[in-house]
């Protein structure tokens, strides 16, 4: 076969305005058939032209990276300085610099190194798979594994993978509004479209990035990865999520460290200069200083407690996609879910099918099944429960002529069948919609009613009473067709209505008490369907769930944003509502100040998914919902998510703790330098002994991370919380500084210690002080009743280890070290031992939150 000897690379000839050529054309220029590709061609074609894949962007070199962190402005700093200590002979301070340097980065690259691949790791598990043919057959393959020439057949809640062209398509209506800006679906026909010039005039072809929202289609790929359409926005915009409110918050924390830091490097060195010490040496001082009072390991600490917080939340059975969601979760305190397999079982039985006399009629039934066998759109369990309820049972051999997919702004399908030489157009849907299109009934007899106000508000009370017993209801209605082909668009009018079909979709066993934990982690549960009203609220009632006020679709229509958002406070249910409704309830929480969490699985859900702060998902979602989602929960259990919020907010606490411990020792330090520069006659360290400071008491850090959470921080959401922050550090800090100012005394005033033994002693005070305390402070309990976690004790212990043995160490007069005495060492113990004690006692002003 030709196809099997050189497959073309995607060439621009054939991706430039490719909607220009008509189906055949491009079929034979790729060497494809509508068959597909055969498996080995397609594996050639793949290693030839790379995966299907954009801004998936492969991870920087080794050495880029490394370049790419020594041009940050503080390695910068400790490099200028460095060559300063080398031109100038000071060989000790030139080798301590550089390990310092070399020390921070390589930690700072394994670990992120560590948490990337964490994150890749979990993104693959979650990857979205597409059916191409592959020798003729249907396969399922990893989106990145399509190639040009591919046939991938395509159906309602799936992404388009790749550029391409339609070979089939049925009712296939498609959101383009990533690529166009057009919010509303357009139809894609077959065919060549010579006049388009832009994308959103090809209507015979399919674009990656989009989504089929309705219908389905067979489409031809053309281009893929970053050849694409969408790949080239994509590529050109780089988009990165945009900052959560705990980032911001980071930021502006960074910011204003920044600039005190800044402030205090100068007065310092400005202090120094004045009092006419050693230019050079003040200023390495003052730049050592500048390094030490960054918390330079933020993102580290960051990006490493996110990754453990993914991995742990992945063992949860929750994977998450976009790390920084895991502050997101932490802090909702609304969930907003739809109800079709996260409250109830999703398992589908059909346990009835009345006629309008309110009595079982097969034909009803019948008719359902026929629609719902043809159906080619999205399959609901609604059809599947119809399929599975006429297996066994004469069907009749009827055949399709065309189809109306389903959408959820019409809510329903419509079927042209044929039978025996009768045509009829059978149509489905919401009982609501589906009265009002009906114009006649048929009962029992075979013979044709009017559809009179009796008989409607009959049908309506037959509906209620079911609906009221959490029954969810599907109106039945027909008409002749005998002439027609197509469906029209007016076709749907003046049907006959046969019948309800009665489905019962028993509400989750474990949805009761996962909603009640979720409540007792203060988040409020928000249940947001499609379906009717007093279904919705069967449903509730009985999953005990506490929620009050109902707004329907219809009511939600008339109300404006504003006033919408003075409503969904109060409302805790909202049925019949559209996707684009599901939208505005969203942005109304979040306009109210709450942090929102979206959680479904339909195409009617992805843009609500998209629009909330996180976006859930469950593994066997449409392709749209967990595409849009922040979060999958891979077992489709409200209790997974429970665990999930836990893990998220410990992540948060975690990060806190080691904030807190930066901001307050930072601060405390800040002061006592300052201090130190005006009454000391010396340098209080050298730049060496505070870099060293620095690094030890850097990697002293690296086991909070692992630590556990106060319960009390797991309880309920947690914000970014600046004023509880500036609080913590204005009691912390100082009195760290009170310490070390008592330190200064002794040391001077009790011990008169020369300056070596000063630096020696002032030193490990120091450094004992700023590690120990994280014990105090890791919780808000008492501290001798909770255990730290072992990697949290190793990293400390060893921290403070290492800084006691420094100035005992052979090369210690190198770094102007000289070993203190046992007196002295002891009276430091006690001091250190003081420190923790009032620390202790004075948290519990410190730590209390204000959120
Ligand atoms: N296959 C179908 N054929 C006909 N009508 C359907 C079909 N699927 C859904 N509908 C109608 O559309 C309505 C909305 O769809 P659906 O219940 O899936 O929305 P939803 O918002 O996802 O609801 P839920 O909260 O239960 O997940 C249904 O209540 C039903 O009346
Ligand atoms: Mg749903």
């Amino acid at each position: 076969m030709s196809r099997a000897l050189a497959a073309p690379a995607p060439s621009a000839d054939v991706g430039d305005a490719f909607w220009k050529s008509d189906p055949d054309a491009l079929l034979a220029r790729l060497l494809s058939a509508r068959e597909g590709l055969a498996q080995t061609d397609a594996d050639a074609r793949l290693t030839r032209n790379g995966p299907n894949e954009i801004g998936e962007t492969a991870p920087r070199h080794i050495v880029v990276d490394l370049l790419h962190r020594l041009a940050n402005p503080l390695i910068a700093i400790l490099l200028v300085a460095a060559a300063i200590a080398g031109a100038t002979g000071d060989l000790a301070s030139f080798l301590i610099i550089l390990a310092v340097v070399i020390l921070s980065t390589l930690l700072d690259m394994v670990q992120e190194h560590r948490a990337q691949a964490t994150a890749a790791a979990l993104k693959r598990s979650i990857a979205l798979h597409a059916s191409v043919l592959r020798d003729g057959h249907p396969t399922e393959i990893p989106i990145n594994a399509i190639v040009a020439g591919d046939v991938v057949q395509l159906c309602a809640g799936d992404l388009v993978p790749a550029d391409g062209i339609a070979l089939a398509a049925n009712g296939a209506q498609v959101n383009e509004a990533l690529l166009t800006g057009e919010p509303y679906p357009v139809e894609k026909r077959v065919g060549a479209n010579p006049e388009a010039s832009t994308p959103a005039e090809a209507t015979g072809a399919l674009f990656h990035g989009t989504s089929v929202i309705a219908g389905t289609a067979t489409m031809l790929v053309v281009e893929t990865s970053a050849r694409t359409r969408f790949g080239a926005i994509a590529q050109s915009l780089a988009v990165a999520p945009a900052p959560t409110a705990f980032e911001r918050g980071i930021h502006k924390l960074g910011m204003l460290i920044a600039r005190l830091t800044i402030f205090l490097v100068l007065f310092v060195l400005l202090a120094h200069l004045a009092l006419g010490r050693p230019p050079l040496q003040s200023f390495l001082f003052a730049m050592a200083l500048a390094v030490g009072l960054t918390p330079e390991l933020l993102p580290m600490i960051m990006t490493v407690s996110l990754a453990r917080g993914a991995r742990r939340m992945a063992s949860a059975r929750v994977v998450v996609k976009r790390l920084s969601a895991i502050h997101d979760l932490g802090e909702m305190d609304v969930l907003c879910t739809d109800k079709t397999g996260t409250l109830t079982e999703a398992r589908i039985t059909l346990v009835g099918h009345p006629g309008i006399d309110g009595e079982d009629d097969d034909r009803v039934a019948e008719l359902a099944a026929i629609n719902a066998r043809f159906e080619t759109g999205l399959k609901s369990p609604l059809d599947e429960a119809l399929i599975t309820h006429m297996t066994g049972r004469p069907q009749g051999d009827w055949t399709k002529l065309d189809e109306r997919p389903f959408d959820f702004e019409r809510r329903r399908v419509s079927v042209l069948a044929e039978h025996q030489g009768e045509r009829i157009e059978i149509v489905k849907g919401a009982p609501e919609t589906m009265l009002a299109l009906c114009r006649q009934a048929r009962d029992r007899s075979g013979a044709l009613v009017t559809m009179d106000e009796a008989l409607r508000s009959r049908l309506i009370a037959l509906h209620d009473e079911r609906a009221a017993q959490g029954l969810r209801l599907l109106g039945v209605a027909w008409k002749p067709a005998p002439d027609q082909d197509r469906i029209g668009d007016t076709d749907e009018d003046g049907l006959i209505f046969a019948g309800y079909c009665v489905f019962v979709d028993p509400p989750k066993a474990s949805a009761a008490d996962a909603v009640a934990r979720l409540e007792a982690a203060g988040i409020r549960i928000k249940v947001i369907s499609g379906d009717a009203g007093a279904v919705v609220e069967h449903l509730v009632a009985n999953l005990a769930l506490p929620v009050e006020g109902l707004l329907t679709g219809e009511e939600i229509a008339r109300l404006d944003d504003a006033a919408l958002a003075a409503r969904v406070d109060s409302v805790d249910l909202f049925a019949r509502v559209t996707p684009d409704q599901k939208v505005r309830v969203v942005r109304a929480l979040r306009a109210r100040g709450h942090t929102v969490g979206f959680m479904g699985d339909g195409i009617n859900d992805a843009p609500a998914i998209h629009a909330a702060d996180v976006g859930l998902s469950v593994d066997g979602a449409t392709d749209v919902a967990r595409e849009a989602a922040d979060m999958i929960l891979l077992a489709p259990d409200l209790g997974v998510l429970a665990d999930g919020v836990a893990e998220g907010r410990r992540t948060y606490a975690n990060i806190m703790k080691y904030i807190r411990m930066g901001t307050s020792s930072n601060f405390g330090n800040m002061l006592t330098m300052a201090l130190a520069s005006l009454v000391l006659p010396f340098l209080p360290l050298t730049a060496v002994q505070v870099l060293l400071n620095n690094l030890i008491y850097d990697l002293s850090q690296i086991g909070i991370p692992f630590d556990s959470a106060d319960a009390s921080d797991l309880e309920r959401p947690r914000g970014w919380d600046m004023t509880g922050l500036v609080r913590f550090t204005a009691i912390m800090g100082p009195l760290s500084s009170l310490f070390d100012i008592a330190t200064f005394a002794l040391l001077l005033e009790i011990f008169h210690v020369d300056v070596a033994t000063f630096r020696s002693a002032w030193f490990i005070e120091s450094m004992a002080t700023q590690i120990l305390v994280v014990f105090i402070i890791r919780t808000a309990r008492p501290a001798w009743t909770g255990r730290a976690h072992i990697a949290l004790v190793v990293t400390a212990l060893g921290g403070l280890l290492a800084a006691l043995a420094l100035p005992f160490l052979p090369f210690a007069p190198l770094l102007d070290f000289a070993p203190p005495s046992g007196m002295l060492l002891g009276a430091i113990a006690l001091l250190v031992l003081a420190y923790l004690v009032i620390s202790e006692g004075m948290k519990r002003f410190a730590l209390r939150s204000t959120s």
